[in-house]
């Protein structure tokens, strides 16, 4: 049994106090969850939130970080503050920051290493956009996204990776990958992890689906073999549909 993770990614929603509020409201419902649980406000909601979960079950992670310590970076957040905001995961390689705001494999790559390197676990996120996916390239894509974001991980800092498959065109859409579909990139994906490193570390590393996952799929989702987890945005900006999901085997 993998160490499933159930993750609200809350993009650019909430206000600090609206989080802190919604972290308040999660808290009990999610509190005997038999898996980790992991919520990734947006950086400034990040200290309201934390206070609210400090001590709890889930895990305070934000949604980006910088490629570099500090510096003369305007507008950027470091690994140093996500740290002293007691951050202990992030998410790196989301679709949005690729697709919108242009960041390539290798700045990811950067990213990644550094989150490793302070102790914090990388989610590497990866997907395919629908035209990919059209031109039977979904794997190769994801194989490519893996291998670049993964250049320099070593073997025992996999334990701390985890892996994220986010169908471009299932984001925000409705539309989910089946669940066969979505197995069938998650195994490829595995096979790949266990030739660049080893099957041990592919047998144990989490790969989360994300993409329009919500209470009336996660089940089945959930099922698959080599599905540990769900990475959420729409359906975990409510209270009771992200307990739901946080709670799916029960
Ligand atoms: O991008 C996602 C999570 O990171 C998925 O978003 P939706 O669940 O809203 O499709």
């Amino acid at each position: 049994m993998r160490n499933y993770l159930i993750a609200g990614n809350w993009k650019m929603n909430k206000t600090p106090s609206e989080a802190a509020a919604l972290a308040k409201e999660i808290l009990p419902l999610v509190k005997d969850a038999d898996y980790r649980v992991m919520v990734a406000p947006s950086f400034v909601c990040i200290p309201a939130v934390a206070s609210v979960l400090k001590g709890s079950n889930v895990i305070v992670a934000a949604q980006n970080m910088a490629g570099t310590e500090s510096g003369a970076f305007t507008g950027e957040t470091s690994v140093l503050m996500l740290k002293d905001l007691g951050v202990e995961m992030v998410i790196l390689g989301h679709s949005e920051r690729r697709h919108i705001y242009g960041e390539t494999n290798e700045q990811i790559n950067e990213k990644v290493k550094l989150a490793l390197s302070h102790g914090l676990s990388p989610v590497l996120c990866i997907g395919e956009l629908l035209e990919e996916r059209e031109a039977g390239k979904a794997e190769s894509v994801c194989f490519e996204q893996l291998e670049k974001g993964l250049v320099g991980v070593s073997e025992s800092d996999m334990d701390r990776v985890i892996i994220a498959y986010e169908p471009v065109w299932a984001i925000g859409t409705g539309k989910t990958a089946t669940p066969e579909d979505a197995d069938a990139i998650h195994a490829a994906c595995r096979k790949k992890i266990a030739s660049l490193y080893s099957s041990s570390v592919a047998e144990k590393v989490v790969i989360q689906y994300g993409g329009s996952m919500n209470p009336s799929n996660v089940k089945t989702l959930m099922a698959m073999e080599n599905i540990d987890g769900g990475l959420i945005g729409g359906a975990s900006l409510k209270a009771d549909s992200f307990a739901e999901l946080a709670n799916f085997n029960k």
